[in-house]
């Protein structure tokens, strides 16, 4: 019998889920008991208060208050207080005093509850069953992250994601055109990273404009929910560092750069994962490098991963692009004209690939070509070839870009052209072509009234309404301007969006536009629309000036023609003939293509012609010669692009055969109907009241009568969700149901942290068992404690073995699975039950230590299994990287040393991989 002293721990016998108890006070009569982690203080009496005396053992596992994971080596005794000497997982020893542990550890002891007659139903028992299998099948798919997210299965998306996350320091530039989703792609790969712990910390910055639609893209479609810092968010945390009371951060890179100490802050905010988008904002010149840039530089100097997206990564040039790369990279992309240089080297390598994967045969150029790059070809087949040159040559590992011409599905774009009489005040401004070509800002504050564009634009919202049009102008005046006087001579009511309104006025603007019933027909955008936003459900764009970037016009059509996009884009042009408005509209038209299609080459034509175009939009005589040079030159270039640097970037950016493994991997387990049995079953049991709903939903609410007070994720007025895809992509609304959401994963949590279903005791009757005999059903679990970076899951995720012993010590699993073993579970029959363990108790015990012999020797096995597989795995990881480091300094030596080290730390953390006993069942056959 055990004496009370303060600062032993004690665990109560009937309110396990109070947690672990801390003795505070003693009297001669009475006990005090501190419950830190409910809160609760409890006073029992004395002599003999349903207290359980919290004794661990050498090899026991455990957490202290701090989060550390500790593994004890002994245990010492003072005055009735235990020490335990531990040792942490980097494998150093510390001494801690019992108060010191985690007030919220769990001790299930299934074999002391079963033998006390302390028993649950049947149903817990299955769940804990369920519970582990669910998690071993999740630790190593190579889904995982992905599966979760209500997004539709795009392969290309699919595969940049799996490919990048799987690295250790992920450093890239994703760089697909406009509205392919390279927002999606980041929210895959950082989903992910959040599920494996491989981050924790994330940082978003994106243009100001854009911070609510990430938000909610983040929110609606992965779970997230990121803190939106401005300067009332950062004011009003009083800690030294407000970035580190949340985890994952979203904030504005004008207002970072606008305020001081949220820049000191954020850069010593210990970041795991970095991502910028809109990063052609981040300008560089060798001479000088923006505010902006060495902002980024220095967090990405601090942070393992980033991520920089961008749909015009040549916009402002290839020294910007340079810029970027060298932000993901400095030590590798160290000094521009060496880049240039190797940049011309890609065109044959990447026409010699292309050879290849048409099946013909290479030349002898082609192969002294290939050979000199990846030495003796002998014994390679053509994929092989193809892999190793993808791998190990250009900007491959940094840079992903696809192109809508390798992405099928995207309806296209029809361009209507409107050429309209330029009215005489105009004409009169010749000799200013800047004037000219915006008269709308030039002429003054009546030009409304002269602009033929402004009648047209009227009857084009008659002629097209119902129909739902995005305008997107220059400036932000001519915003204003237009909604005027739209509502002053046709009564339409126009929303606008422009720079000069706050952001939340900017997205009730967007919402009010998108608003399919009581909406506006029309959204009047400055330039700031024309980026990052989804307007993809209107189809008629009218481009109410032409801005003289190619990117720009491109980003402009993006805001349409992006995915999700479900008819063709009418793209209207009003021009004004006969000026220097219909030259510019014939250089797109005529000379670049880039209204119907995206035009590649449009950047360096644009950089290469740029003087003559100037000259033609002052002369409009010259224009004919202009064009026809565009167009020779936009034809040859995208000829090169389409043979040279940009295939082999398009090759290495997706994989159809990988991306379509992941996608048959995700409706496999879309198909898997287990889920859904699951969570009714733990529902059920818990005392959530769930119904169906119309179109494959479900609503979910608290009952009256629950195991605690609330479960977890599920608020109090309920919500509706569906396990099917198609479903949630339709009602954004409804929770979409997977085994990543925050609710299956926080309901796995609570049942394998609780003692719920840790012993039961079954009756089943069943001809195969002719007399009556016990079976013992053992569930153990092997777990690996490593730090979570080590992603030890992968080799070794806590691993369910169960044992099923008979009375003769002989394993029955194999042959009697857990699913026949039902009957009538004994949790309300305690006399009974307590007759059965009294009478059968020695055998009980006996079975059970044959049980725990079993078990271990089988652990052994598993610990050999998973050391050779991470050593194979990693190995060969190895291998590749230090044969691409010979021959393509993309590959980083922290990159070879890091996963060395990791290679290194598995091998230890899997040697000490342990065994618990987390559930038993006594099953009385007859
Ligand atoms: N897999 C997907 N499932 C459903 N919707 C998607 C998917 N991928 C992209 N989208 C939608 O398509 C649109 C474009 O995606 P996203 O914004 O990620 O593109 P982007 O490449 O970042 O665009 P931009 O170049 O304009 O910044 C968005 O509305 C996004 O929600």
């Amino acid at each position: 019998m055990h004496s009370f002293v303060p600062g032993q721990r004690w665990l109560s016998e009937t309110q396990g889920e109070l947690g672990l108890g801390l003795v505070v006070a003693v009297d001669g009569r009475r006990v005090e008991i501190a419950y830190r982690a409910t809160g609760e203080e409890r006073i029992y009496a004395l002599p003999d208060p349903p207290l359980v005396r919290l004794e661990l053992a050498a090899g026991e596992h455990v957490r202290d208050r701090e989060g550390r994971d500790l593994t004890i080596l002994s245990v010492a005794s003072d005055a009735g207080v235990n020490t335990y000497r531990c040792e942490d997982l980097n494998g150093a020893v510390v001494a801690l005093r019992e108060s010191e542990l985690d007030d919220r550890l769990r001790f299930n002891r299934p074999h002391q509850r079963l033998m006390s007659g302390r028993l649950d139903p049947d149903h817990w028992f299955d769940l804990r069953w369920r519970t582990w299998l669910q998690g071993m099948g999740e630790a190593d798919s190579p889904v995982r992250g992905l599966v979760g997210a209500r997004v539709g299965l795009i392969p290309h998306q699919l595969e940049i994601a799996a490919e990048v996350a799987r690295r250790d320091f992920p450093r890239v530039l994703l760089a697909d055109e406009v509205g392919l989703g390279k927002t999606i792609e980041a929210g895959l790969i950082l989903h992910r990273m959040l599920l494996t712990g491989r981050a924790q910390r994330v940082l978003v910055i994106t243009p100001e404009p854009l911070l609510h639609q990430w938000l909610v893209e983040m929110r609606r479609r992965f779970n997230l929910r990121f803190a939106l810092f401005d300067d009332e968010r950062f004011e009003s945390i009083s800690e030294p560092n407000p970035f580190l009371a949340d985890q994952q951060v979203l904030c504005s890179l004008d207002w970072i750069i606008r305020s001081a100490p949220a820049k000191r802050a954020l850069v010593d905010g210990q970041w795991d994962l970095l991502v910028v988008d809109e990063a052609h904002h981040l300008d560089w010149l060798e001479a000088a490098a923006s505010l902006e840039y060495r902002l980024v530089a220095d967090l990405a100097e601090r942070t393992p991963g980033v991520l920089l997206l961008t749909a015009t990564p040549e916009q402002l040039g290839r020294e910007g692009h340079f810029g970027r790369l060298r932000l993901l990279d400095p030590q590798r992309f160290r000094d521009y004209p060496s880049f240039l240089a190797e940049e011309a080297g890609y065109a044959p390598v990447a026409a010699a690939a292309a050879h290849l994967l048409e099946g013909r045969a290479l030349g002898d150029a082609d192969l002294a070509l290939i050979g000199s790059l990846l030495g003796d070809l002998d014994g390679l087949d053509a994929e092989t070839i193809i892999q190793r040159l993808l791998d190990r040559h250009g900007t491959g590992r940094v840079m992903f870009r696809n192109t809508r011409a390798a992405i099928p599905g995207f309806p296209g774009r029809d361009l209507l052209p409107y050429p309209l009489p330029e009215p005489d005040a105009y004409r009169a401004l010749a000799g200013d072509t800047a004037a000219r070509l915006a008269p709308e800002r030039a002429h003054g504050p009546d030009w409304s009234e002269i602009d033929p564009r402004v009648d047209w634009l009227i009857d084009l919202l008659r002629r097209l309404r119902p129909e739902k049009l995005l305008l997107i102008c220059a400036a932000a005046d001519t915003v204003l301007d237009l909604r005027d006087v739209l509502l002053r001579r046709a009564g339409i009511h126009a929303a606008v969006f422009h720079e000069e309104m706050e952001i939340r006025e900017r997205d009730r603007a967007a919402a009010y536009f998108a608003s399919a019933e009581d909406g506006t027909q029309i959204l009047l955008c400055s330039e700031i629309g024309s980026e990052g936003r989804n307007f993809q459900f209107a189809h008629h764009l009218v481009l109410f000036d032409l801005p003289l970037d190619p990117d720009l016009l491109e980003q402009r059509i993006g805001r349409l023609d992006r995915i999700g996009q479900t008819r063709r884009v009418q793209i209207h042009v009003p021009y004004l003939a006969g000026g220097p408005g219909e030259v510019l509209f014939r250089w797109y038209a005529e000379g670049l293509h880039a209204f119907s299609a995206i035009c590649p080459a449009a950047p360096v034509v644009y950089a290469r012609l740029r003087d003559a175009l100037t000259e033609a939009l002052a002369d409009p005589q010259g224009a004919d010669v202009l064009i026809v040079e565009a167009r020779a030159l936009s034809a040859r270039i995208n000829g090169d692009l389409a043979a040279g640097r940009d295939r082999l970037l398009e090759l290495h950016s997706h994989r159809p055969e990988r991306s379509a493994a992941l996608v048959e991997a995700i409706e496999r387990a879309d198909a898997d109907g287990d889920l859904a049995d699951y969570l009714k079953r733990f529902w059920d049991g818990f005392g959530v009241e769930h119904e169906s709903a119309p179109g494959y939903g479900l609503v979910v609410r608290p009952g009256a009568h629950m195991l605690q007070e609330t479960f977890p994720e599920l608020p109090e007025e309920g919500l509706t969700l569906t396990f099917d895809r198609a479903t949630a992509l339709s009602h954004e609304h409804w929770d979409f149901m997977t085994r990543e959401h925050p609710m299956v994963r926080a309901a796995m949590e609570l049942l394998s942290a609780s003692d719920l279903g840790t012993s039961a005791l079954t009756i089943v009757r069943d001809a195969r068992f002719k007399r009556a005999s016990l079976l013992l059903e053992a569930l153990y679990v092997a777990e690996c404690q490593a730090p979570a970076h080590l992603e030890a899951g992968r080799f070794l995720p806590p691993t369910l073995l169960r044992l099923l012993i008979d009375e003769s010590g002989a394993d029955l699993a194999e042959t009697i699975p857990h699913e026949d073993l039902q009957g009538h579970c004994l949790n309300h029959n305690h006399k009974l039950a307590r007759t059965l363990l009294e009478s059968r108790g020695e055998r009980l015990v006996s079975m059970i230590e044959t049980g725990e012999r079993l078990a271990r020797a089988a652990v052994g096995d598993l610990r050999q299994d998973a050391t050779a597989r991470m050593q194979r795995l990693l190995g060969e990881e190895l291998d590749r990287l230090r044969a691409l480091a010979l021959i393509n300094p993309n590959v980083r030596e922290d990159e070879i040393g890091a996963l060395e080290g990791r290679r290194d730390q598995l091998g230890q953390a899997l040697a000490k991989t342990h065994l618990r006993l987390d559930a038993l069942r006594l099953v009385v056959t007859g």
